[in-house]
């Protein structure tokens, strides 16, 4: 099979969806891997080291979707590429469909084969491919919280872990994943006083067993949130109902009774944000305030730290896309039922139902295409 690794185009973005490590082991299975030029440099990856591995260097996207059986990306595909998609095509990257309607339209018309990582989901229900870029997002939370605590960017003028004599911040966590765990031992490393919040209890359950003393466990539910974002100095938006959007638990009406200067990082804003105030936002342009409370909703914050996200990312997906590269999509997901949870949109149908509840699609089971 022919690879394509493009060079990501959203703002800010730096990662690249191969390293150089990887391609090698691709190349050594017998297939072709191209790479735009460029696409590793924000990564820390010269042109050189694919074209060492035996990779070829391709000067224009318009190439590689030509080209290529299969297009990797780190981000969902953005409109300059959209005319590109070819059908048949396999792209294979994070969509966040649910999220986004009128790219799930772009890609029914496109007639691809699109595979999202954030679906590839293990029998246990975990989430292999999302995990590493949510262990980043999850610690990157509670850097960024400490930051916009200062009063320079509207923040309350507090200092996150507090020092002798005065109390440290208080940061709530809704959902107690992988985003929420990573940025709970942050938070409380540090020594804030942290809560998360989960709806299920045998995670909370798990959780009261390995976090330490300063952090406090409650089951969600609408009233423990309204009452616990009160004595908060930190919100993180850590949820998740796979591929499908996200549930606004922080309401527009709950701004006014939060403290003046509280921040609000809703990492959950890639499945569409699960605080009723939070509309995306850039790496350049990361926060706003709405009611006095300082949101933060970078969609793409493993972006900024590409030199240990591109790594963590390769480590994840290479198995996930040689296994596609040797078997082709079908008998891939024929074989391995995590990869055919991956399947979104198939040859013009929603094959995710979450995608397809989100915007009131038909959903056809992909076994149904294979
Ligand atoms: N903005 C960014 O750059 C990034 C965003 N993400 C996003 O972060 C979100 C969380 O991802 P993970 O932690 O990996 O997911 P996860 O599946 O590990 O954890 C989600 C948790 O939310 C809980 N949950 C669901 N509904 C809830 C509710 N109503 N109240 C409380 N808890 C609830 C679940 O029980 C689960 O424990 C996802 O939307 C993911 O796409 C992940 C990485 C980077
Ligand atoms: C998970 C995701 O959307 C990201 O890493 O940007
Ligand atoms: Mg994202």
């Amino acid at each position: 099979m022919i690879l394509g690794i493009l060079k990501e185009i959203k703002a800010e973005e730096n990662r690249v969806s191969m390293t150089p490590f990887g391609a090698e082991v691709v190349v050594q299975h017998g297939h072709t891997v191209l790479v735009e030029t460029g696409a590793g440099v924000g990564s820390g990856f010269s042109d050189d080291a694919y074209r060492r591995v035996g990779a070829q260097i391709v000067d224009s996207p318009a190439d590689i979707y030509a080209r290529a059986d299969m297009v990797m990306h780190v981000k969902e595909p953005l409109p300059p590429e959209y005319d590109l998609i070819r059908e048949n095509q396999i792209v294979f990257t994070y969509l966040h469909l649910a999220a986004n309607e009128a790219l799930t339209r772009v890609l029914m018309d496109r007639r691809s084969v699109n595979i999202a990582y954030e679906t590839i989901q293990k029998p246990d229900g975990s989430l292999p491919l999302l995990t590493p870029m949510s262990e980043v997002a999850g610690r990157m939370a509670v850097q960024q919280a400490a930051k916009y605590l200062e009063m320079a960017y509207g923040g309350q003028g507090i200092l996150l872990a507090g020092v002798p004599g005065v109390e440290p911040a208080t940061v709530v966590i809704l959902g107690g994943g992988v985003v929420g765990t990573n940025a709970a031992k942050m938070a409380c490393g540090l020594g804030a006083k942290v809560f998360i919040l989960d709806k299920n209890l045998e995670r909370l359950r798990y959780l009261s067993d390995v976090m330490p003393a300063n952090c406090f466990l409650l089951a969600s539910s609408p009233a423990a949130i309204r009452d616990v974002v009160k004595k908060a100095d930190v919100v993180i938006g850590a949820v998740l109902i796979p591929g499908a959007k996200a549930p606004k638990l922080v309401t527009r009406d709950m701004l006014p009774t939060m403290k003046k200067g509280a921040v609000l990082i809703d990492v959950a804003i890639d499945q569409g944000g699960c605080f009723e105030t939070s509309k995306p936002t850039t790496h350049t342009n990361p926060i706003y305030t709405v009611d006095g409370v300082v949101h933060y909703c970078v969609a793409n914050m493993p972006g900024a730290v590409p030199k240990t996200s591109t790594l963590a990312l390769t480590n994840a997906t290479l198995p996930y896309a040689l296994e596609i590269a040797n078997k082709g999509w079908r008998q891939a997901m024929k074989d391995n039922p995590e990869i055919a949870k991956g399947a979104n949109v198939i040859a013009g149908h929603v094959t995710h139902p979450g995608v397809a509840e989100a915007f009131g699609f038909n959903y056809l089971p992909v076994e149904r295409l294979l």
